[in-house]
């Protein structure tokens, strides 16, 4: 599977900030707006800043934030499971929203990471266009690489902006997709407990 290109790997030249800039404002002739009106006059640049943050992922090696790992985790040998993580992705066909939450399991093998880094490695790939299906399984690779665990397994429950304000107009369709590697795909009993324990009820405390 190819994965999303960092920015320094681009196949094109990159443009600079002012071309950036020019290109916007000739969107904004194209929907027949006049760049020049106040309002508009500072929106190239607004909009460029935006694309810095959507798209910082270019600029992140996922596999940097999983290289600090901890061995001392005693006899701990049970999944490690994060639910509900928040992403925003932009899909690369219509570069719109896809807004959704990831969830993400590992079956540790003496090694475990800092929970906060599961999340930036969702940030990094999320912040970049996508198609969910290639999300899924970079986040589960890159997991899978880092940690070399006994399994990894990584659900994503999402929604396209592409089909509920444009197009087909669906609102209230979501999409959900799974990669599962190691024990979580070979084991059927684990995989059973670890999609209960994944979808369970959220406790009343936590939400
Ligand atoms: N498999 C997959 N499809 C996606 C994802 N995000 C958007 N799409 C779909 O990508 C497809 C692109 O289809 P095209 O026919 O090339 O584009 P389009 O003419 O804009 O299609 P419509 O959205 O049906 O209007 C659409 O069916 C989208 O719903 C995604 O994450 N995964
Ligand atoms: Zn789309």
């Amino acid at each position: 599977m190819t994965t999303s290109p960092p920015k320094k790997n681009r196949p094109t030249a990159t443009p600079t900030r002012t071309e950036a800039e020019d290109a916007i404002r000739t969107l904004l002739r194209w929907i027949g707006e006049d760049p020049e009106r106040e309002g508009l006059q500072e929106t190239p640049q607004r909009v460029i800043r935006s694309y810095d943050e959507f798209f910082e992922g270019y600029n992140q090696d996922p596999l940097d934030y999983l290289s600090r790992v901890f061995e001392e985790v005693g006899n701990y040998n049970e999944s490690v499971i994060l639910r509900d993580i928040r992403f925003e992705s932009h899909c690369e066909h219509h570069m719109v929203p896809i807004i959704g939450i990831v969830h993400i399991a590992y079956l540790p093998n003496k090694r475990v990471v800092g929970i906060s880094k599961l999340a930036r490695v969702v940030n990094a790939y999320a912040r970049r266009l996508q198609i969910q299906e290639r999300l899924t399984a970079e986040i589960a690779n890159a997991i899978h690489t880092a940690l070399q665990p006994q399994g990894v397994a990584v659900f994503i429950e999402s929604d396209h902006h592409c089909m509920t304000t444009r197009g087909v107009h669906r609102p209230g369709v979501s999409m959900s997709t799974s990669t599962l590697l190691g024990k979580y795909k070979t084991d059927p009993a684990l995989r059973q407990e670890l999609i209960a324990q994944i979808f369970a009820p959220r406790t009343a405390f936590l939400r």
